[in-house]
Protein backbone atom coordinates (compact mmCIF):
# COMPACT_ATOMS: atom_id res chain seq x y z
CA UNK A 1 0.00 0.00 0.00
CA UNK A 2 1.87 2.99 -0.85
CA UNK A 3 2.16 6.06 0.94
CA UNK A 4 -0.85 8.34 -1.28
CA UNK A 5 -3.91 7.59 0.71
CA UNK A 6 -6.29 9.38 -1.65
CA UNK A 7 -8.17 5.84 -2.06
CA UNK A 8 -8.12 4.41 1.26
CA UNK A 9 -10.96 3.65 3.78
CA UNK A 10 -12.01 4.26 7.01
CA UNK A 11 -12.99 1.96 9.62
CA UNK A 12 -15.17 3.94 12.51
CA UNK A 13 -12.71 3.92 14.75
CA UNK A 14 -10.14 5.28 12.28
CA UNK A 15 -13.11 7.83 11.76
CA UNK A 16 -13.11 8.85 15.33
CA UNK A 17 -9.51 8.83 15.83
CA UNK A 18 -8.46 11.25 12.50
CA UNK A 19 -11.46 13.82 14.05
CA UNK A 20 -9.60 13.68 17.22
CA UNK A 21 -6.44 14.42 15.80
CA UNK A 22 -7.21 16.85 13.94
CA UNK A 23 -9.25 18.36 16.92
CA UNK A 24 -5.72 18.16 18.73
CA UNK A 25 -3.69 19.87 15.82
CA UNK A 26 -5.95 23.08 16.13
CA UNK A 27 -8.56 23.03 14.14
CA UNK A 28 -11.76 22.93 16.33
CA UNK A 29 -14.75 20.42 16.07
CA UNK A 30 -17.06 23.00 15.81
CA UNK A 31 -15.50 23.75 12.39
CA UNK A 32 -15.41 20.53 11.44
CA UNK A 33 -19.00 20.41 11.67
CA UNK A 34 -19.75 23.48 10.18
CA UNK A 35 -17.79 22.32 6.87
CA UNK A 36 -19.48 19.01 7.34
CA UNK A 37 -23.16 20.72 7.48
CA UNK A 38 -21.80 23.29 4.62
CA UNK A 39 -20.85 20.48 1.67
CA UNK A 40 -24.10 18.68 2.29
CA UNK A 41 -26.33 22.00 1.50
CA UNK A 42 -23.93 22.83 -1.67
CA UNK A 43 -24.92 19.05 -2.25
CA UNK A 44 -28.39 19.52 -2.11
CA UNK A 45 -28.91 23.33 -3.62
CA UNK A 46 -27.14 21.80 -6.36
CA UNK A 47 -29.34 18.61 -7.01
CA UNK A 48 -32.88 20.51 -5.89
CA UNK A 49 -34.81 23.49 -4.75
CA UNK A 50 -37.07 21.69 -2.15
CA UNK A 51 -40.15 23.81 -0.76
CA UNK A 52 -39.62 22.11 2.72
CA UNK A 53 -37.15 20.02 3.90
CA UNK A 54 -37.48 18.21 7.07
CA UNK A 55 -34.27 17.17 9.08
CA UNK A 56 -34.25 14.18 11.07
CA UNK A 57 -32.00 14.53 13.57
CA UNK A 58 -30.18 12.62 16.83
CA UNK A 59 -29.05 13.22 19.94
CA UNK A 60 -25.34 13.26 18.60
CA UNK A 61 -22.92 15.01 16.58
CA UNK A 62 -24.71 13.56 13.15
CA UNK A 63 -27.74 15.25 14.29
CA UNK A 64 -25.17 18.66 14.81
CA UNK A 65 -24.55 18.29 11.14
CA UNK A 66 -28.62 18.34 10.55
CA UNK A 67 -28.80 21.59 12.94
CA UNK A 68 -25.86 23.42 10.59
CA UNK A 69 -27.93 22.02 7.13
CA UNK A 70 -31.17 23.76 8.51
CA UNK A 71 -29.43 27.19 8.90
CA UNK A 72 -27.75 26.78 6.03
CA UNK A 73 -30.65 26.33 3.84
CA UNK A 74 -32.62 28.80 5.80
CA UNK A 75 -29.66 31.35 4.94
CA UNK A 76 -30.54 30.69 1.09
CA UNK A 77 -34.62 31.38 1.53
CA UNK A 78 -35.37 27.70 1.74
CA UNK A 79 -37.76 26.41 3.94
CA UNK A 80 -36.25 23.70 6.99
CA UNK A 81 -38.07 21.59 9.85
CA UNK A 82 -36.23 19.94 12.27
CA UNK A 83 -37.27 16.75 13.79
CA UNK A 84 -35.13 16.17 16.98
CA UNK A 85 -34.80 11.93 18.47
CA UNK A 86 -34.97 13.13 22.32
CA UNK A 87 -35.02 16.51 24.64
CA UNK A 88 -33.19 19.35 22.68
CA UNK A 89 -32.05 20.51 25.99
CA UNK A 90 -30.23 17.48 26.58
CA UNK A 91 -28.07 17.64 23.62
CA UNK A 92 -24.39 18.32 24.20
CA UNK A 93 -20.90 19.49 22.91
CA UNK A 94 -20.84 21.06 18.63
CA UNK A 95 -24.51 19.64 18.74
CA UNK A 96 -26.31 21.95 21.57
CA UNK A 97 -24.08 24.82 20.01
CA UNK A 98 -25.56 24.32 16.24
CA UNK A 99 -28.84 23.61 17.76
CA UNK A 100 -28.57 26.87 19.79
CA UNK A 101 -27.77 28.51 16.65
CA UNK A 102 -30.78 27.32 14.96
CA UNK A 103 -33.73 29.90 15.75
CA UNK A 104 -36.49 27.98 15.25
CA UNK A 105 -38.92 25.19 16.99
CA UNK A 106 -37.95 21.62 16.41
CA UNK A 107 -40.58 18.74 17.01
CA UNK A 108 -40.19 15.19 18.31
CA UNK A 109 -38.70 12.91 15.59
CA UNK A 110 -42.22 10.92 14.53
CA UNK A 111 -43.80 9.54 11.60
CA UNK A 112 -46.57 12.36 12.53
CA UNK A 113 -44.21 15.19 11.79
CA UNK A 114 -43.01 14.42 8.04
CA UNK A 115 -45.94 15.65 6.30
CA UNK A 116 -45.24 18.51 3.55
CA UNK A 117 -41.67 17.53 3.10
CA UNK A 118 -40.61 17.53 -0.73
CA UNK A 119 -36.68 16.30 0.95
CA UNK A 120 -35.62 14.63 3.81
CA UNK A 121 -31.92 14.92 5.50
CA UNK A 122 -31.21 11.77 7.53
CA UNK A 123 -28.76 12.96 10.13
CA UNK A 124 -30.41 10.86 13.20
CA UNK A 125 -27.33 8.36 13.53
CA UNK A 126 -23.76 8.06 11.79
CA UNK A 127 -20.64 7.07 12.73
CA UNK A 128 -22.06 6.64 16.35
CA UNK A 129 -24.56 3.75 15.89
CA UNK A 130 -24.56 1.41 18.74
CA UNK A 131 -27.26 -1.08 18.51
CA UNK A 132 -30.24 -1.84 15.82
CA UNK A 133 -32.58 1.22 15.41
CA UNK A 134 -35.92 0.76 16.71
CA UNK A 135 -39.16 2.15 18.36
CA UNK A 136 -39.99 5.57 17.10
CA UNK A 137 -36.83 6.08 14.83
CA UNK A 138 -37.35 2.78 12.85
CA UNK A 139 -41.24 3.97 12.55
CA UNK A 140 -39.98 7.13 11.57
CA UNK A 141 -37.07 5.83 9.18
CA UNK A 142 -39.75 3.55 7.55
CA UNK A 143 -42.61 6.23 7.34
CA UNK A 144 -40.26 8.46 5.33
CA UNK A 145 -39.33 5.32 2.82
CA UNK A 146 -43.03 5.36 1.95
CA UNK A 147 -43.24 8.87 1.35
CA UNK A 148 -40.88 8.53 -1.86
CA UNK A 149 -39.37 12.02 -1.90
CA UNK A 150 -35.49 12.38 -2.11
CA UNK A 151 -33.45 11.80 1.01
CA UNK A 152 -29.79 12.75 2.02
CA UNK A 153 -28.10 11.02 4.07
CA UNK A 154 -25.14 12.53 6.58
CA UNK A 155 -22.52 10.29 6.62
CA UNK A 156 -24.61 6.93 6.28
CA UNK A 157 -28.22 6.11 5.89
CA UNK A 158 -28.87 5.92 9.69
CA UNK A 159 -29.23 2.09 10.55
CA UNK A 160 -26.05 1.80 8.47
CA UNK A 161 -22.80 0.79 9.96
CA UNK A 162 -20.44 2.88 8.36
CA UNK A 163 -17.57 -0.15 8.83
CA UNK A 164 -19.13 -3.50 8.13
CA UNK A 165 -22.30 -1.97 5.85
CA UNK A 166 -25.27 -4.04 7.34
CA UNK A 167 -28.20 -2.50 8.48
CA UNK A 168 -29.25 -2.75 12.21
CA UNK A 169 -32.43 -3.03 12.70
CA UNK A 170 -33.81 -0.73 10.15
CA UNK A 171 -33.03 1.73 7.25
CA UNK A 172 -34.05 4.60 5.00
CA UNK A 173 -32.37 4.18 1.77
CA UNK A 174 -31.22 7.15 0.60
CA UNK A 175 -30.27 9.19 -2.86
CA UNK A 176 -27.15 10.63 -1.83
CA UNK A 177 -24.82 10.16 0.93
CA UNK A 178 -22.49 12.34 1.80
CA UNK A 179 -19.46 11.68 3.78
CA UNK A 180 -16.49 13.27 5.14
CA UNK A 181 -12.41 13.10 4.63
CA UNK A 182 -12.78 9.52 3.17
CA UNK A 183 -15.19 6.77 2.65
CA UNK A 184 -16.03 4.43 5.26
CA UNK A 185 -15.64 0.29 4.53
CA UNK A 186 -19.01 0.11 5.17
CA UNK A 187 -20.07 2.45 1.96
CA UNK A 188 -18.03 -0.16 -0.44
CA UNK A 189 -19.79 -3.21 0.87
CA UNK A 190 -23.26 -4.26 0.48
CA UNK A 191 -25.94 -3.96 1.71
CA UNK A 192 -25.25 -0.51 2.53
CA UNK A 193 -23.40 -0.14 -1.11
CA UNK A 194 -26.73 0.40 -2.70
CA UNK A 195 -28.47 1.87 -0.02
CA UNK A 196 -26.07 4.80 0.15
CA UNK A 197 -27.48 6.44 -3.07
CA UNK A 198 -24.91 8.23 -5.26
CA UNK A 199 -21.36 8.86 -2.55
CA UNK A 200 -20.04 12.07 -2.43
CA UNK A 201 -16.98 12.45 0.37
CA UNK A 202 -16.18 15.80 1.17
CA UNK A 203 -13.47 17.40 2.40
CA UNK A 204 -13.81 19.05 5.87
CA UNK A 205 -10.34 19.82 7.09
CA UNK A 206 -8.95 16.70 8.06
CA UNK A 207 -5.35 17.10 6.72
CA UNK A 208 -3.66 14.16 4.47
CA UNK A 209 -0.86 13.95 7.46
CA UNK A 210 -3.69 12.68 9.99
CA UNK A 211 -4.69 10.21 7.65
CA UNK A 212 -1.22 8.83 6.47
CA UNK A 213 -0.20 8.57 10.78
CA UNK A 214 -3.35 6.34 11.12
CA UNK A 215 -2.41 4.44 7.88
CA UNK A 216 -5.92 2.46 7.11
CA UNK A 217 -5.14 -0.75 5.68
CA UNK A 218 -8.09 -1.06 3.52
CA UNK A 219 -8.88 0.74 -0.13
CA UNK A 220 -10.94 0.71 -3.24
CA UNK A 221 -9.65 -1.23 -5.48
CA UNK A 222 -7.44 1.28 -7.80
CA UNK A 223 -4.59 -1.28 -9.23
CA UNK A 224 -4.31 -0.11 -12.53
CA UNK A 225 -0.16 0.84 -11.76
CA UNK A 226 0.42 -2.82 -11.34
CA UNK A 227 -0.49 -4.24 -15.10
CA UNK A 228 2.64 -6.13 -16.26
CA UNK A 229 3.15 -3.94 -19.84
CA UNK A 230 5.75 -6.17 -21.79
CA UNK A 231 8.77 -3.90 -22.64
CA UNK A 232 10.63 -4.30 -26.06
CA UNK A 233 13.22 -7.11 -25.52
CA UNK A 234 10.57 -9.32 -23.83
CA UNK A 235 10.13 -12.75 -25.17
CA UNK A 236 7.30 -15.40 -24.34
CA UNK A 237 9.64 -17.18 -21.46
CA UNK A 238 10.39 -13.79 -19.96
CA UNK A 239 6.06 -13.50 -19.57
CA UNK A 240 5.44 -16.00 -17.52
CA UNK A 241 4.66 -19.95 -18.33
CA UNK A 242 0.95 -21.22 -16.30
CA UNK A 243 -0.04 -24.15 -15.82
CA UNK A 244 -3.95 -25.26 -15.47
CA UNK A 245 -4.49 -28.21 -13.85
CA UNK A 246 -7.47 -29.51 -17.01
CA UNK A 247 -11.15 -30.72 -15.19
CA UNK A 248 -11.48 -34.12 -16.48
CA UNK A 249 -15.56 -33.14 -17.64
CA UNK A 250 -15.76 -29.57 -17.40
CA UNK A 251 -13.37 -28.64 -20.11
CA UNK A 252 -14.96 -25.67 -21.19
CA UNK A 253 -14.35 -24.24 -17.49
CA UNK A 254 -10.58 -24.71 -17.84
CA UNK A 255 -10.64 -23.41 -21.71
CA UNK A 256 -11.96 -20.36 -20.40
CA UNK A 257 -9.63 -19.76 -17.88
CA UNK A 258 -6.64 -20.70 -20.15
CA UNK A 259 -7.96 -17.64 -22.40
CA UNK A 260 -8.15 -15.21 -20.11
CA UNK A 261 -4.68 -16.30 -19.12
CA UNK A 262 -3.10 -15.79 -22.16
CA UNK A 263 -4.90 -12.65 -23.12
CA UNK A 264 -3.95 -10.67 -19.72
CA UNK A 265 -0.13 -11.47 -21.29
CA UNK A 266 1.42 -14.91 -20.01
CA UNK A 267 4.08 -15.99 -22.60
CA UNK A 268 2.84 -19.40 -22.14
CA UNK A 269 -0.40 -21.44 -20.77
CA UNK A 270 -0.26 -25.21 -20.83
CA UNK A 271 -3.50 -27.62 -19.78
CA UNK A 272 -2.43 -30.25 -17.96
CA UNK A 273 -4.90 -33.35 -18.85
CA UNK A 274 -5.14 -36.95 -18.94
CA UNK A 275 -7.62 -39.23 -21.15
CA UNK A 276 -10.66 -38.47 -23.03
CA UNK A 277 -10.18 -34.83 -21.68
CA UNK A 278 -6.69 -34.96 -22.91
CA UNK A 279 -8.04 -34.90 -26.51
CA UNK A 280 -11.04 -32.64 -26.28
CA UNK A 281 -8.50 -29.90 -25.21
CA UNK A 282 -5.67 -30.71 -28.41
CA UNK A 283 -8.64 -29.88 -30.55
CA UNK A 284 -10.00 -26.61 -28.23
CA UNK A 285 -7.97 -23.03 -28.87
CA UNK A 286 -5.25 -23.41 -30.98
CA UNK A 287 -2.93 -21.37 -28.67
CA UNK A 288 -2.96 -23.59 -25.70
CA UNK A 289 -0.84 -26.19 -25.33
CA UNK A 290 -1.91 -29.40 -24.05
CA UNK A 291 -0.19 -31.86 -21.91
CA UNK A 292 -1.09 -35.50 -20.87
CA UNK A 293 2.63 -35.53 -18.44
CA UNK A 294 2.31 -36.04 -15.01
CA UNK A 295 1.94 -33.33 -12.58
CA UNK A 296 5.88 -34.26 -11.47
CA UNK A 297 7.23 -33.21 -14.73
CA UNK A 298 5.33 -29.41 -14.75
CA UNK A 299 6.42 -29.02 -11.44
CA UNK A 300 9.79 -30.08 -12.21
CA UNK A 301 10.05 -27.50 -15.00
CA UNK A 302 11.64 -24.60 -13.56
CA UNK A 303 9.71 -22.52 -16.25
CA UNK A 304 6.16 -23.34 -15.37
CA UNK A 305 5.98 -21.05 -12.48
CA UNK A 306 2.27 -20.30 -11.90
CA UNK A 307 -0.40 -23.44 -11.34
CA UNK A 308 -3.79 -22.83 -11.27
CA UNK A 309 -6.63 -25.76 -9.60
CA UNK A 310 -10.14 -26.46 -9.10
CA UNK A 311 -12.06 -24.90 -12.62
CA UNK A 312 -14.05 -27.87 -13.69
CA UNK A 313 -12.23 -30.26 -11.69
CA UNK A 314 -14.37 -32.69 -10.04
CA UNK A 315 -13.87 -33.91 -6.44
CA UNK A 316 -12.35 -37.32 -5.71
CA UNK A 317 -9.29 -38.74 -3.87
CA UNK A 318 -6.97 -38.71 -7.01
CA UNK A 319 -7.87 -34.79 -7.52
CA UNK A 320 -7.26 -34.11 -3.71
CA UNK A 321 -3.74 -36.02 -4.20
CA UNK A 322 -3.01 -33.60 -7.03
CA UNK A 323 -4.18 -30.65 -4.69
CA UNK A 324 -1.84 -31.67 -2.09
CA UNK A 325 0.95 -32.28 -4.01
CA UNK A 326 0.14 -28.71 -5.70
CA UNK A 327 0.73 -27.56 -2.15
CA UNK A 328 3.61 -28.88 -1.00
CA UNK A 329 5.21 -27.45 -4.08
CA UNK A 330 6.71 -23.93 -4.09
CA UNK A 331 5.21 -22.52 -7.40
CA UNK A 332 2.80 -19.62 -7.05
CA UNK A 333 -0.54 -21.65 -7.25
CA UNK A 334 -4.63 -20.52 -6.91
CA UNK A 335 -7.08 -22.63 -5.66
CA UNK A 336 -10.69 -22.36 -7.16
CA UNK A 337 -13.68 -23.72 -7.14
CA UNK A 338 -13.71 -27.84 -6.61
CA UNK A 339 -10.15 -27.02 -5.03
CA UNK A 340 -11.43 -25.35 -2.37
CA UNK A 341 -14.00 -27.93 -1.81
CA UNK A 342 -11.57 -30.23 -1.44
CA UNK A 343 -9.39 -28.02 1.12
CA UNK A 344 -11.66 -28.42 3.72
CA UNK A 345 -9.24 -30.54 5.96
CA UNK A 346 -6.31 -28.61 4.94
CA UNK A 347 -4.15 -27.99 7.85
CA UNK A 348 -3.27 -24.35 7.28
CA UNK A 349 0.40 -24.49 7.39
CA UNK A 350 2.80 -22.07 5.90
CA UNK A 351 3.37 -22.45 2.02
CA UNK A 352 6.57 -21.14 0.72
CA UNK A 353 5.22 -19.71 -2.32
CA UNK A 354 2.46 -17.30 -2.98
CA UNK A 355 -1.56 -18.33 -2.86
CA UNK A 356 -4.24 -17.09 -3.74
CA UNK A 357 -7.64 -18.58 -2.36
CA UNK A 358 -10.65 -17.45 -4.69
CA UNK A 359 -14.01 -18.63 -2.46
CA UNK A 360 -17.54 -16.98 -3.36
CA UNK A 361 -19.29 -16.92 0.38
CA UNK A 362 -20.44 -20.51 0.11
CA UNK A 363 -17.06 -22.23 -0.12
CA UNK A 364 -15.65 -19.95 2.52
CA UNK A 365 -17.94 -21.00 5.23
CA UNK A 366 -17.11 -24.29 4.42
CA UNK A 367 -13.27 -23.50 4.54
CA UNK A 368 -13.53 -21.56 7.75
CA UNK A 369 -16.79 -22.18 9.16
CA UNK A 370 -15.44 -20.30 12.46
CA UNK A 371 -14.60 -16.76 11.03
CA UNK A 372 -17.68 -14.38 10.85
CA UNK A 373 -18.42 -10.82 10.39
CA UNK A 374 -18.76 -8.61 7.67
CA UNK A 375 -17.60 -9.70 3.90
CA UNK A 376 -14.35 -7.47 4.69
CA UNK A 377 -13.54 -8.85 8.14
CA UNK A 378 -14.07 -12.33 7.06
CA UNK A 379 -11.85 -11.67 4.09
CA UNK A 380 -9.19 -10.30 6.31
CA UNK A 381 -9.54 -12.99 8.88
CA UNK A 382 -8.91 -15.75 6.56
CA UNK A 383 -5.71 -13.97 4.84
CA UNK A 384 -4.05 -14.31 8.21
CA UNK A 385 -5.18 -18.08 9.28
CA UNK A 386 -4.56 -19.37 5.93
CA UNK A 387 -1.15 -17.15 5.11
CA UNK A 388 -2.63 -16.60 1.56
CA UNK A 389 -4.33 -13.84 -0.51
CA UNK A 390 -7.73 -14.23 -0.48
CA UNK A 391 -10.79 -13.24 -3.09
CA UNK A 392 -13.75 -13.28 -1.33
CA UNK A 393 -16.06 -13.49 -4.21
CA UNK A 394 -19.10 -11.12 -4.98
CA UNK A 395 -20.75 -7.58 -6.01
CA UNK A 396 -18.38 -6.53 -3.48
CA UNK A 397 -14.92 -8.43 -3.90
CA UNK A 398 -12.50 -8.22 -0.61
CA UNK A 399 -9.15 -9.03 -1.95
CA UNK A 400 -7.15 -9.51 1.72
CA UNK A 401 -3.66 -9.95 2.21
CA UNK A 402 -1.90 -12.01 5.20
CA UNK A 403 0.35 -8.79 6.08
CA UNK A 404 -3.46 -6.92 6.93
CA UNK A 405 -3.90 -5.23 3.61
CA UNK A 406 -7.34 -5.36 2.15
CA UNK A 407 -8.94 -3.66 -1.50
CA UNK A 408 -12.63 -3.77 -1.78
CA UNK A 409 -13.56 -3.77 -5.28
CA UNK A 410 -16.08 -1.86 -7.27
CA UNK A 411 -15.96 -2.43 -10.64
CA UNK A 412 -18.53 -5.15 -12.47
CA UNK A 413 -22.01 -5.51 -13.22
CA UNK A 414 -24.64 -8.45 -11.88
CA UNK A 415 -24.30 -9.90 -15.53
CA UNK A 416 -20.93 -11.57 -14.25
CA UNK A 417 -23.41 -14.15 -12.32
CA UNK A 418 -23.21 -15.88 -14.87
CA UNK A 419 -21.76 -19.69 -15.39
CA UNK A 420 -17.83 -19.40 -16.29
CA UNK A 421 -17.42 -16.09 -14.69
CA UNK A 422 -15.43 -17.07 -12.08
CA UNK A 423 -13.27 -19.50 -14.45
CA UNK A 424 -12.50 -16.61 -16.40
CA UNK A 425 -10.96 -14.79 -13.22
CA UNK A 426 -9.33 -17.20 -11.78
CA UNK A 427 -7.59 -17.88 -15.42
CA UNK A 428 -7.00 -13.56 -15.50
CA UNK A 429 -4.70 -14.45 -11.90
CA UNK A 430 -3.11 -16.79 -13.15
CA UNK A 431 -1.60 -14.98 -15.96
CA UNK A 432 -0.71 -12.17 -14.14
CA UNK A 433 0.62 -14.56 -11.31
CA UNK A 434 2.80 -16.27 -14.26
CA UNK A 435 3.83 -12.62 -14.91
CA UNK A 436 5.58 -12.62 -12.11
CA UNK A 437 2.83 -9.99 -9.74
CA UNK A 438 2.54 -11.07 -6.30
CA UNK A 439 -0.53 -12.54 -5.24
CA UNK A 440 -2.45 -9.44 -3.56
CA UNK A 441 -1.57 -7.49 -6.96
CA UNK A 442 -2.05 -10.13 -9.42
CA UNK A 443 -5.57 -10.98 -7.08
CA UNK A 444 -6.66 -7.05 -6.93
CA UNK A 445 -5.86 -6.11 -10.74
CA UNK A 446 -7.77 -9.50 -12.06
CA UNK A 447 -10.83 -8.43 -10.11
CA UNK A 448 -10.95 -5.00 -11.08
CA UNK A 449 -9.99 -5.91 -14.88
CA UNK A 450 -12.60 -8.66 -14.81
CA UNK A 451 -15.56 -6.14 -13.60
CA UNK A 452 -14.28 -3.79 -16.28
CA UNK A 453 -14.87 -6.69 -18.83
CA UNK A 454 -18.57 -6.62 -17.76
CA UNK A 455 -18.46 -2.76 -17.44
CA UNK A 456 -17.48 -2.46 -21.32
CA UNK A 457 -19.74 -5.64 -22.36
CA UNK A 458 -22.72 -4.67 -20.60
CA UNK A 459 -25.94 -6.61 -21.64
CA UNK A 460 -26.09 -10.19 -22.77
CA UNK A 461 -22.37 -10.95 -21.16
CA UNK A 462 -21.34 -14.58 -20.80
CA UNK A 463 -18.26 -16.18 -20.32
CA UNK A 464 -16.77 -16.37 -23.67
CA UNK A 465 -17.57 -12.79 -23.64
CA UNK A 466 -14.80 -11.72 -21.17
CA UNK A 467 -11.61 -12.84 -22.78
CA UNK A 468 -12.98 -11.19 -26.07
CA UNK A 469 -13.00 -8.09 -24.37
CA UNK A 470 -10.33 -8.44 -22.35
CA UNK A 471 -7.69 -6.38 -24.70
CA UNK A 472 -10.10 -3.33 -25.10
CA UNK A 473 -10.39 -2.81 -21.53
CA UNK A 474 -5.95 -3.06 -21.35
CA UNK A 475 -6.07 -0.32 -23.51
CA UNK A 476 -7.84 1.96 -21.59
CA UNK A 477 -5.23 1.07 -19.10
CA UNK A 478 -2.33 3.12 -20.94
CA UNK A 479 -4.38 6.14 -20.15
CA UNK A 480 -5.80 5.70 -16.78
CA UNK A 481 -4.49 7.34 -13.88
CA UNK A 482 -5.57 5.46 -10.78
CA UNK A 483 -8.76 7.70 -9.25
CA UNK A 484 -12.25 7.65 -7.50
N1 LIG B 1 -15.70 16.18 15.26
C1 LIG B 1 -16.42 15.18 14.93
O1 LIG B 1 -16.44 14.15 15.62
C2 LIG B 1 -17.27 15.28 13.72
C3 LIG B 1 -18.40 14.48 13.63
N2 LIG B 1 -19.23 14.57 12.60
C4 LIG B 1 -20.51 13.88 12.59
O2 LIG B 1 -20.70 13.21 13.80
C5 LIG B 1 -21.10 11.88 13.60
C6 LIG B 1 -20.66 11.07 14.76
O3 LIG B 1 -21.18 11.68 15.92
P1 LIG B 1 -21.44 10.91 17.26
O4 LIG B 1 -20.21 10.25 17.70
O5 LIG B 1 -22.06 11.86 18.21
O6 LIG B 1 -22.45 9.77 16.85
P2 LIG B 1 -23.92 9.83 16.21
O7 LIG B 1 -24.41 11.21 16.13
O8 LIG B 1 -23.87 9.03 14.99
O9 LIG B 1 -24.80 9.01 17.27
C7 LIG B 1 -24.53 9.02 18.65
C8 LIG B 1 -25.79 9.09 19.49
O10 LIG B 1 -26.77 8.18 19.05
C9 LIG B 1 -27.16 7.30 20.11
N3 LIG B 1 -27.48 6.01 19.47
C10 LIG B 1 -26.64 5.23 18.77
N4 LIG B 1 -27.31 4.19 18.25
C11 LIG B 1 -28.60 4.31 18.64
C12 LIG B 1 -29.77 3.54 18.41
N5 LIG B 1 -29.76 2.46 17.65
N6 LIG B 1 -30.92 3.95 18.96
C13 LIG B 1 -30.96 5.08 19.71
N7 LIG B 1 -29.89 5.85 19.96
C14 LIG B 1 -28.71 5.47 19.43
C15 LIG B 1 -25.99 7.29 21.04
O11 LIG B 1 -26.38 6.95 22.34
C16 LIG B 1 -25.51 8.75 20.93
O12 LIG B 1 -26.29 9.58 21.72
C17 LIG B 1 -20.53 11.52 12.27
O13 LIG B 1 -21.24 10.47 11.66
C18 LIG B 1 -20.64 12.83 11.51
O14 LIG B 1 -21.93 12.94 10.95
C19 LIG B 1 -19.10 15.68 11.64
O15 LIG B 1 -19.77 16.76 12.19
C20 LIG B 1 -17.68 16.00 11.40
C21 LIG B 1 -16.93 16.27 12.67
K1 LIG C 1 -27.31 9.60 9.04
Amino acid sequence: MGKNTKNRLLSVSEMYEADRLTIESGLAGIDLMEAAGLSITREITKRWSPKKTVILCGPGNNGGDGFVVARLLEERGLKAQVLLLGERDKLRGDAKINSDRWAHDVLPLSPDHLHGADLIVDAIFGAGLAREVDGIVAQTLEAAKKLQVPVVAVDTPSGIHGGTGQVLGTTLPANLTITFCRPKTGHYLYPAKKLCGELIVTDIGIPDHVIETINPQTEVNQPQDYFPWPDEETHKYKKGHGVIIGGQQMTGATRLGAICARRVGAGLITISAHGAAYMIYRQGEAGNIVSNDDLDTHLNDPRKNAFLIGPGLGIGEKRQLVVEQLLESSKALILDADALTMLKDWQWKERNAETILTPHEGEFSRLFPEITGSKLEKAKAAAKQSNCTVLLKGPDTVIAAPDGRAVINDSGTPWLATAGSGDSLSGICLGLFAQGLDGFKAASLASWLHGRCAEAFQEGLIAEDIGDILPSVIKTLKNMHSSY
